[in-house]
C-alpha cells in the first residue's frame, strides 16, 4: 500500500512535532525514515497507523484517510519499540490474539521465528530482557505480513547479531511476500543496505527524500594535495575535513560538475562516495531539539 502526506503538521502545546511534511512512499518497497531523537519519526508513523490525527494537512494510505477506517487499518501494522503486546500473558496468547485480529497474520511463521530466535512461546513478555522483548515485537511485525508494515525503532535493545539476523529475515521474507515497509531508525549504517528510499526528518521537517542509490551521489570526498583539494571544493559546503601530512581529504555536500571532476582527475585528486551517516549528520546537525 502506498502512503502520501501533504502539508502535514502536528503541534503540541510546547512543540511542533511535524512541520508541513509532504512525502510519498510507493507500494511494495522498503522505505527508511531517519531522524535524530525527537525528530518526529514516531509521531509521523502514528498518523499513518491512525493512532493520532494531524493538526493540519492530509494523510492518505492507498488514497484514503486511515482515521476510523477499520478495513484499512487492519491492513496496517505499526510495531513500536515500547510494544503493544500482552505483558502478563505467555507470548503464545499474543499470537492467538493476533490470529483473530489480523487477517494476514501467519502463526506458524511467528512460531518458527520464536524458535529460531531462541524464545519460548510459554514465556511471559514481562519476564524477558529488553532485547528479547524487541525481538518479539519484530517477529510480530514480520509475521503479521500486513500490506503496510511500520517498524518504529523496533531493533532497539537487540544486540548486533540479533539485529543482523532480523534484517536478514526481513529481506528473505520480503522477497517471498512483497509489501510496503517503513522502518524508522537512527542506526543509519545498518539500515543503509536494506532500504530502497531514504527520508530524513530534522526537527519536524523533511530535510531529504530520495532513492537510496541517489543519496549515495549527494556527496563526494576529495583526497589529494591540500591546495588543489581546497581549490576544487570552492562553492560547495564542506562537511568534513582531514589532513594527513601534505594530503587533505574534504567531504563535500553536493556534486562536482564535469569540469571540476576532470580537473580533479588531472591533478591526481581521488574522488569517493560519502557514507549516508555523514550526510545524515550534516543534514540534521542544525536541527537539534
Ligand atoms: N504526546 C505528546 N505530547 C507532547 N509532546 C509530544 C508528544 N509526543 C511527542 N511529542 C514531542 O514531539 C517531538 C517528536 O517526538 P517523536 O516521539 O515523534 O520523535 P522521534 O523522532 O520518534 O524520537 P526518538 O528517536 O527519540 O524516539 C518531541 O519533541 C516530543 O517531545
Amino acid at each position: 500500500m502506498n502512503v502520501t502526506l501533504e502539508d502535514v503538521s502536528v503541534r503540541f502545546p510546547e512543540t511542533t512535532a511535524l512541520d508541513s511534511v509532504s512525502l510519498h512512499w510507493s507500494e511494495g518497497r522498503i522505505h527508511g525514515l531517519l531522524g535524530r531523537n525527537g525528530a518526529g519519526k514516531s509521531t509521523l508513523l502514528s498518523l499513518i497507523a491512525a493512532a493520532r490525527r494531524p493538526t493540519s494537512g492530509s494523510v492518505r494510505v492507498q488514497g484514503q484517510d486511515p482515521w476510523e477506517r477499520g478495513a484499512l487499518t487492519e491492513r496496517i501494522c505499526l510495531v513500536r519499540e515500547s510494544g503493544d503486546l500482552l505483558d502478563d500473558d505467555p507470548i503464545s496468547d499474543t499470537l492467538g490474539m493476533l490470529e483473530t485480529l489480523r487477517p494476514t497474520f501467519d502463526r506458524r511463521y511467528a512460531e518458527d521465528l520464536l524458535d529460531s530466535f531462541g524464545l519460548r512461546p510459554k514465556a511471559k513478555l514481562r519476564t524477558l530482557s529488553r532485547g528479547q522483548r524487541s525481538t518479539v515485537g519484530a517477529i510480530v511485525g514480520l509475521a503479521t505480513r500486513a500490506p503496510l508494515t511500520l517498524l518504529d525503532e523496533v531493533h532497539l535493545g537487540m544486540d548486533a547479531p540479533t539485529r543482523q539476523r532480523f534484517y536478514d529475515e526481513l529481506i528473505a521474507d520480503y522477497a517471498e511476500n512483497p509489501r510496503t515497509y517503513v522502518i524508522s531508525s537512527h542506526l543509519i549504517a545498518e539500515l543503509e543496505p536494506i532500504v530502497e528510499t531514504v527520508s530524513i526528518l530534522g526537527a519536524g521537517s523533511l530535510v531529504l527524500q530520495a532513492e537510496a542509490d541517489d543519496v549515495r551521489t549527494r556527496g563526494v570526498t576529495l583526497t589529494g594535495p591540500a591546495a588543489t583539494v581546497t581549490e576544487l571544493a570552492q562553492g560547495l559546503p564542506v562537511i568534513g575535513s582531514r589532513d594527513l601530512g601534505p594530503t587533505r581529504q574534504l567531504t563535500l555536500f553536493g556534486e562536482l560538475d564535469a569540469s571540476a571532476l576532470e580537473r580533479a582527475r588531472a591533478a591526481g585528486v581521488e574522488t569517493g562516495a560519502v557514507p549516508l551517516q555523514d550526510l545524515f549528520i550534516h543534514l540534521t546537525e542544525e536541527a537539534p531539539r
